[in-house]
């Protein structure tokens, strides 16, 4: 990725999540509810075995209770934990207690101690991101994490974004290994960019 495509990332991403930011907690916590419900009756949801979410850190979608209800619907729950090289380690948790502690950029990570998962198991994976647009664009936090993960995934499986309406943007800068949504939840909607 050049240099100026690199600092145009970096501002943009700055303005969204000071969209973000001015939301509030109380309103994050509203919309985040209403998120979790349009995710919930979803069908990708309904029908997905093996789900990878993400626990939010700052002020993310909020998606603990997200992660509960995947569990108590008896799905298998995976989350991401940092490894070096932008490696990202999907790992099966049972307990959203005792698997998880602080981890890198104290994001609340699986311990290494329990079981990876084959990423061709999952068959839905659920994205953070700091800005979108309606073409199925992502900006994530500039780790390059998600990007490196969706070539391992089977290409079939669901990528949905989670986030706030404001921060969506009418077009998110794209960079060759930017992989496209396959939709993205709001608090205003569902936006689908499969067909
Ligand atoms: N909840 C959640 N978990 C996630 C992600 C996410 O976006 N949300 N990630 C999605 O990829 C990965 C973590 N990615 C991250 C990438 C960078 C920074 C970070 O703090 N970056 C510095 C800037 C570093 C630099 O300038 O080079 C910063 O923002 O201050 C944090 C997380 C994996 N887990
Ligand atoms: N699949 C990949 N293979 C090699 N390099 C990659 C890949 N995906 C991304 N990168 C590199 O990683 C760096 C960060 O990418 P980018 O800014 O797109 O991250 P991001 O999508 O914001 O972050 P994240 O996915 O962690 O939320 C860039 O230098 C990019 O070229």
């Amino acid at each position: 990725m050049s240099e100026d495509q690199q600092s145009l990332k970096a501002e943009v991403r700055q303005a969204c999540l000071c969209q973000r930011t001015s939301l509030g907690e109380k309103e994050r916590k509203r919309k985040s509810g209403i998120i979790q419900q349009k995710l919930m009756d979803l069908q990708e949801f309904k029908l997905a075995q093996t789900v990878m979410l993400f626990l939010n850190f700052r002020e993310e979608v909020e998606t603990t209770a997200m992660a509960e209800a995947t569990l108590a619907c008896k799905k298998k729950l995976v989350l991401p934990r940092c490894a070096p090289n932008s490696i990202l380690l999907p790992i099966e948790v049972h307990d959203l207690i005792q698997d998880i502690e602080p981890g890198t950029y104290g994001i609340r990570e699986p311990k290494l101690t329990l079981g990876v998962v084959e990423p061709s198991e999952i068959d839905l994976i659920i994205v953070p991101g700091s800005g979108f647009d309606l073409q199925g664009n992502r900006l994530g936090y500039g780790g390059g994490y998600y990007d490196r993960f969706f070539m391992l995934l089977n290409p079939l499986t669901p990528r949905i974004a989670l986030g706030f309406e404001c921060q969506v943007i009418p077009q998110v800068p794209v960079g060759k290994h930017d992989a496209l949504m396959t939709m993205l939840i709001t608090e205003n909607g569902v936006y689908n960019f499969n067909s």
